[in-house]
């Protein structure tokens, strides 16, 4: 039901954007003349009524009496609006809603920003209504001066508050306007009334110096200069002191001396300038609307949560008191055995396990009881128990004892839990309930990759359906894309179907689930690439991560004929890492590794399931980059440690029991099941629905195939092969994708070339996402050497 809910909010929102209508230039323009005249003729109006009022009260209302004739400039039509807005409306005030009209006109013609316009009509309105009460004070009975509104408006107020209060308040409002409005302050009251009263002294000065016969249409300054210079000469000349300047020279001293301690400095507020970017995105923005990545899909619907199964039967979890009674007493005399004497005992009970919390009588020491941990387990007997001595954070020890009834998690109740569909992440995966029936949400963009072990028939393929499940019903196909690797060939078939929606493939390639590990060095490397271009966008726009640079790019801040895209977040999905790195090793490892370590901040997300998680598939640097690790059981303690570095995952009951961590602690979590035909019911449903074009295209990698055998043999060279050297020679750059498009040549072929060009110590070797270095520097140089080949042949 909640994500209903979460779908009809979206709706809602998308045909808002639609409705907003926007007005085309010539539009803007009609209707800007349109109202720049009608304030103008409104000021007309208004001035002649003001003159012509008395006279033309008997017009007023005649409007359809042709013959009468007023003296208003418009005629009778003014009269009526005069009398409208003038005395039946706002008094002498109305004309700042002419104005108001006037002003809307220009920004209209002209396409002004409308922000600056709405400030100038709230505040006009106020001032206006503020004015027409403060003249309703001064008048006894209705006016052109308060209008009918100022005037009942005071009287109204009076009535209430009476005539102190109204006086009280419009002081206020007074002072409201000019704080907020024109942000007066007592200080910039006080500078400036300083300031006036400068100037009336140096006006005074400069009246006074014209009277004693020197140039009164000087600056002061100037008038100051010319002052001091004139006592300099006098010292000079040493002259006696009754030389007419003397009373003049006492007050520029003073003056001067004013400048140091006493006189005022107003420090004038300082806006932050306006970059003109900023003022073309936000032009675009008011045009357009931010940028919605979803837009050609806008009609796209989420999967139903009906298309999920609900395998408990609509009921929770029932508690078996009986078994819970037994339990504790086994576990009670178990730990008697030891000597281990129990203060207190409780139990939460989850879907598939119960989590007994034990308080042990004090005096007992924790590493006792961690030491004797394989014995009590022995003792209890049963399949997956779990010792966890003590609880972090807790101090006390629990004993995870599995249920006779485990229950099944339904990946519908875990989708349709409040902490998932509320859940503000990027990437939020919905993994399945905890030992306390919590639903366990977490976000893949912040792990930020998943490794996934254990041994077969445990639970892995549901895992990684369930977290594919999670991101299709929380990701609009515009902000997510897969990458799905699946060497077994019958897992991922299913998501086929939403190619066109979700997934992400190499150029050139049918289909885009990858089965072949050829094709997944390629998807590999391709992906680096697609890194490296993703951090020159980001470095570009001056942006961390994929969060702030969309944010950006959804503002219009970013110009798309620069490069600039929407960058969905990838994720690739491997589904049997070990078949991989036993058949491709070194090749698949070291790009996986490159991703691993530099891909968080860029959206591109790994995770990696493996049948055998043994130290040859699960390397270290492969471990060192994958901190969040999800553990179903295992058959040995030397497994659980490569994948967890602590045991447990041993002691796992399969069946979707699992292990999660993120780095510290373990999580013990069921995780969701979501059986093939759910997966193909929501696949299909995707399916049937507008897709794009095309899946989302990778760049492209042009490989090394045709073999890395750098035999320089000329016999085997191909026939372009000086060709081909001529034209990277001349490029000075060493690709093959030149070559494909000078040479018209397949990919594999120009790869060859390349391999022969290298042997022959023309290009240099493979340097990953970069082009090659082309050794030979010139066209002679190159005849020189291909000449000495043969010669030497
Ligand atoms: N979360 C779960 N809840 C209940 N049952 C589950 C759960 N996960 C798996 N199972 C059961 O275990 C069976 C095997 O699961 P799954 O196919 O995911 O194993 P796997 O680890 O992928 O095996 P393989 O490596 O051979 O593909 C499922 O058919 C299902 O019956």
């Amino acid at each position: 039901m909640a994500k209903k809910k979460t779908r009809t909010s979206k709706k809602a929102t998308t045909p808002r954007k639609k409705l907003s209508f926007t007005l085309s230039k010539q539009q803007k323009i009609i209707l800007g003349s349109f109202l720049f005249l009608l304030g103008i003729a409104l000021i007309f109006s208004f001035i002649s009524y003001v003159f012509t009022w008395q006279t033309d009260q008997s017009t007023i209302g005649l409007l359809s009496e042709r013959e009468l004739e007023s003296e208003n400039w418009l005629n009778k039509f003014g009269a009526y609006l005069g009398n409208l807005f003038i005395y039946d409306g706002f008094g002498v005030a109305a004309f700042i809603l002419a104005f108001l009209i006037t002003l809307t006109g220009v920004y209209y013609f002209f396409d002004y920003a409308k922000k600056q316009l709405f400030k100038f009509w709230f505040w006009g309105i106020l001032v206006m209504l503020w004015l027409c009460v403060f003249l309703g004070f001064f008048t006894s009975d209705t006016n052109i001066w308060s209008g009918v509104i100022g005037f009942e408006l005071n009287d109204l107020s009076q009535d209430y508050i009476g005539l102190t209060g109204t006086i009280l308040l419009m002081i206020f409002l007074a002072i409201f306007y000019m704080v907020v409005r024109l942000k007066l302050t007592p200080e910039k009251v006080g500078t400036a009334l300083k300031r006036t009263k400068k100037d009336i002294a140096s006006d005074f000065t400069a009246e006074a110096s014209e009277a004693s016969g020197t140039a009164s249409d000087i600056d002061q300054t100037d008038y100051e200069k010319d002052v001091l210079e004139a006592v300099t000469v006098e010292k000079e000349e040493d002259l006696s002191e009754e030389i007419i300047e003397e009373p003049v020279l006492k007050t520029t001293s003073e003056e001067i001396n004013h400048s140091g301690d006493d006189v005022q400095m107003e420090v004038e507020e300082t806006r932050e300038e306006e970059m003109v970017e900023d003022s073309l995105s936000k032009k675009l923005v008011e045009d357009f609307g931010e940028f919605d990545p979803t837009l050609e899909l806008s009609n796209f619907k989420f999967p139903t949560i009906e298309l999920l199964k609900d395998y408990t039967g609509g009921k929770g979890i029932t508690i078996n008191q009986e078994e819970l009674e037994e339990n504790k007493n086994r576990i009670v005399n178990t730990l008697n055995n030891y000597k281990i004497g129990i203060a207190n005992i409780k139990a939460t009970v989850g879907p598939t396990v119960t989590l007994y919390e034990i308080v042990p009588e004090a005096g007992i020491r924790i590493s006792k009881i961690k030491n004797l941990e394989d014995d009590i387990a022995l003792s209890l007997s049963a399949l997956g128990i779990r010792i966890i001595a003590p609880i972090p954070g807790r101090g006390t020890i629990g004993i995870e004892v599995p249920n006779k009834n485990p229950k099944i998690v339904s990946m519908r109740s875990v989708i349709a839990s409040p902490k998932f569909q509320n859940a503000e992440m990027e990437l939020p995966l919905s993994l399945g309930k905890t030992i306390s029936n919590e639903t366990f949400v977490v976000d893949l963009a912040k792990m930020p990759h998943l490794l996934m072990a254990g041994a077969t028939g445990q639970g892995k393929s549901v895992g990684l359906n369930a977290i594919l499940t999670s991101l299709l019903y929380k990701k609009h196909p515009a902000e997510v894309k897969f990458i799905l690797v699946d060497p077994k060939k019958v897992e991922l078939t299913l998501f086929n179907k939403i190619e066109r929606h979700y997934l992400a493939k190499l150029p050139d390639t049918e289909e885009a689930i990858i089965t072949d590990t050829n094709k997944v060095i390629y998807t590999l490397n391709s992906l680096c690439i697609e890194m490296d271009d993703r951090y020159d966008l980001l470095k570009d726009a001056m942006v961390r991560n994929i969060k702030e640079y969309n944010t950006k790019f959804k503002a219009r801040k970013l110009n798309p004929n620069e490069g600039h895209r929407y960058l969905p977040y990838i994720v690739l999905v491997i589904d049997e890492f070990a078949d991989l790195i036993m058949t491709a090793g070194k090749e698949v490892e070291t790009p996986i590794a490159r991703l691993a370590q530099l891909a968080r901040a860029i959206g591109i997300h790994l995770i990696i399931a493996t049948q055998r998680p043994s130290v040859n598939v699960i390397t270290g640097i492969i471990k060192a980059n994958f901190p969040a690790r999800i553990a179903f059981r295992v058959t040995s303690k030397i497994d659980s440690r490569t994948i967890l570095d602590s045991s447990g995952a041993d002691q796992l009951i399969g069946r979707g029991d699992m292990l999660f961590t993120q780095g510290n602690d373990l999580t013990r979590l069921q995780c969701a099941f979501v059986d093939t035909p759910e997966v193909a019911d929501i696949t299909d449903y995707i399916g049937s629905q507008k897709a794009y074009p095309d899946a989302h295209m990778l760049p492209e990698y042009v490989g090394e195939e045709g073999g890395t055998n750098l035999d320089n043999n000329i016999e085997e060279r191909d026939k372009l092969f000086r060709e081909a050297a001529e034209v990277l020679v001349i490029a000075q750059q060493g690709s093959a994708s030149l070559l494909q498009r000078k040479l018209k040549l397949g990919y594999n072929r120009a790869g060859r070339i390349i391999d022969q060009l290298e042997a022959a110590g023309i290009v240099g070797p493979f340097e990953g996402s970069k082009a090659r270095q082309v050794i030979v520097p010139t066209i002679e140089a190159l005849n020189q050497l291909l000449d000495n080949e043969h010669n030497d042949n």
